[in-house]
């Protein structure tokens, strides 16, 4: 894979000063200067607590031979110093060139929504895997080569970082790629290089305001996925998009498209249907008449999301070439994503339930998939992140107060933020939607919220724990502590 510093500079586009010998070779690159290893390319790209060209001579002492900068840098003479006019867009050119475009070489399939990405992957990932592919996955949760797990920050990676996941995935053997495509991603180009097959639209709801600031930068950026398909230089053909058209942005997703759509859907009229849905705690049954007929499916994770999930996994699936047979019996199998509606049972006369729901759209869809079991009550433990978008806080809290019995507010990574701060303006929320004589809580301190719902729950009840799903940690702005609400759910059951 080593290249050397002449041919990487052929690949970038305004590039104004080359300064040392092109003709060594470049053994990776990052863009992390504690990350960078003799040979190396350092990439300096200002981010939003600091710019990263201050790591510059950081990167040079462990070893890096050049740096992609902006600017000149007082570097020692043997260090290549290569300056453009864009930092981003050189890095888009010179990255996915130097992993040799492994995303051009694998299938590829995109998931991007709101909510709904890492549980539809993960189904789709199975599917395949069922076909007997070798499959890769990259999301919220992890990377995985075949089996092999590898740790993941961010839903989808940077673009360095994510070349180097799809470049070790390409020399293991991964036939197909399946990857959460967040919107964070598309608006900041970490996919470039990439070209999927199959793209995926689940849903759009609010949620990072705080990033795109209104709605429509939110859709426009969730619709590049789509535009993708059909622009820029391609190297595959026969590309297709699978629609939610239930959602109502999903017209406005078929508007960008310029390839084969396949759309899914349980209310209007829909290339994929889904109908009869019955729910049980642990397991939902639905039928789907879809190109291949109509079947009807028994699966083991339960709620309407996932008959949606489910609908855009067999999208995708059949959009891949894989038979209906096998779909079908692969959807009989499928177990649960971890943190997503996982069920907490030590033994207890009431459901606990944890699940990732961190939106508005996301908690309103639990909450009522909770409420279809007809428990008791339903008590929903939940809050908000910190340094996360501030206007979902009050929703959220409406949505809790008006969707469950008890609502208890608590802390969900409040990350640089002052707890106190977040759950006030959750309750804000909480207090709107109150009915008459409906009693919550405000517990800062979320092992206490938890062993509280689990005090005064009642045969019957239903708590749910909302937000932070598969999560092992809190993100506290004096650190980050181990915490998992699987955890500390069965040790207050146990303590009962
Ligand atoms: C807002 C945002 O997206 N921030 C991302 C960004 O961080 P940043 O701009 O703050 O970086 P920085 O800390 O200022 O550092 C600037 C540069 O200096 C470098 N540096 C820094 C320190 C050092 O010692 N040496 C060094 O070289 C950094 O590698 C970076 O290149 O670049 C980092 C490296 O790629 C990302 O990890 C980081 O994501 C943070 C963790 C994040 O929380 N992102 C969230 C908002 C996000 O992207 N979420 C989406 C959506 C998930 C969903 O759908 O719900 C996702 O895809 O995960
Ligand atoms: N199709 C869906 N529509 C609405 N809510 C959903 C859907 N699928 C799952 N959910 C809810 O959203 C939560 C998160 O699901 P999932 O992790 O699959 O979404 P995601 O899009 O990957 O989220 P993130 O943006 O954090 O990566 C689940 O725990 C569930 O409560
Ligand atoms: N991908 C989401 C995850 C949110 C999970 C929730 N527990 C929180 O910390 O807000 C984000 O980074 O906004
Ligand atoms: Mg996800």
């Amino acid at each position: 894979m080593m290249k050397t510093i002449g041919e990487l500079c052929k690949i970038i586009n305004g590039i104004y000063n080359i300064k040392g010998n092109v003709e060594k070779k470049i053994t990776g690159i990052s863009s992390d200067s504690r990350k960078i290893e003799a040979g190396d390319l350092f990439i300096c790209l200002p981010g939003v607590h600091v710019d990263g060209s201050v790591f510059a001579k950081q990167a040079v002492e462990k070893g890096a031979a050049a740096v992609l900068t902006t600017k000149h840098l007082d570097l020692p003479p043997q260090v290549v110093q290569i300056t453009v006019h864009n930092i981003h867009e050189a890095m888009e050119d010179v990255v996915p060139y130097f992993y040799d475009y492994p995303g051009k070489k694998m299938r590829m399939i995109g998931v991007t929504g709101t909510n709904g990405k890492t549980t539809t992957t993960h189904i789709i990932a199975h599917i395949l895997r069922s076909a007997g592919y070798h499959v890769g996955v990259i999301g919220t949760i992890h990377a995985l080569i075949d089996d092999e797990e590898l740790p993941i920050h961010n839903t989808t990676p940077d673009v360095v970082e994510l070349q180097q996941f799809l470049s070790l995935m390409y020399e293991k053997g991964i036939t197909h790629v399946v990857m959460e495509v967040s919107s964070h991603a598309l608006d900041m180009k970490r996919v470039a290089g990439c070209e999927y097959d199959t793209a995926v639209f689940t849903n759009l709801t609010q949620d990072h305001l705080d990033y795109h600031k209104t709605f429509e930068n939110y859709l426009a950026a969730k619709e590049k996925l789509f535009q993708g398909l059909s622009s820029g230089e391609h190297v595959k053909d026969n590309k297709t998009a699978i629609v939610n058209i239930d959602d109502p942005y999903g017209k406005d997703i078929l508007g960008v498209c310029k390839c084969k759509v396949l759309t899914y859907g349980v209310e209007k009229e829909a290339d994929l249907k889904g109908a009869n849905l019955k729910v049980e705690l642990k397991s939902s049954s639905f039928d789907v008449t879809g190109p291949f007929g109509s079947v009807s499916l028994h699966m083991q994770i339960t709620g309407l999301f996932n008959v949606y999930n489910t609908l855009a996994a067999i999208g995708a699936a059949h959009a891949e070439g894989v038979s209906t047979e096998i779909i079908d019996k692969a959807i009989q199998t499928f177990h649960s994503v971890p943190g997503r509606f996982e069920l907490v049972e030590e033994g207890q006369d009431f459901a606990v339930i944890v699940d990732y729901s961190h939106t508005p759209d996301s908690l309103e869809k639990a909450l009522t998939t909770a409420r279809a079991m007809n428990p008791k009550r339903i008590i929903a433990v939940f809050g908000c992140g910190g340094d996360r978008d501030r206007t979902k806080r009050p929703i959220m809290g409406r949505i809790a107060a008006e969707y469950a019995d008890i609502p208890i507010v608590t802390s969900d990574n409040p990350r640089s933020e002052n707890p106190e701060d977040i759950v006030k303006e959750v309750e804000k929320g909480v207090l709107e939607g109150l009915k008459e004589g409906q009693h919550h809580e405000v517990i800062v301190d979320r092992r206490s919220a938890i062993c509280r719902a689990v005090a005064i729950a009642q045969s019957g009840d239903i708590i749910l724990i909302a937000g932070k799903g598969h999560e092992t940690y809190q993100i506290l702005n004096s650190g980050t502590i181990h915490f998992d609400d699987r955890e500390v759910a069965r040790d207050a059951i146990k303590g009962r």
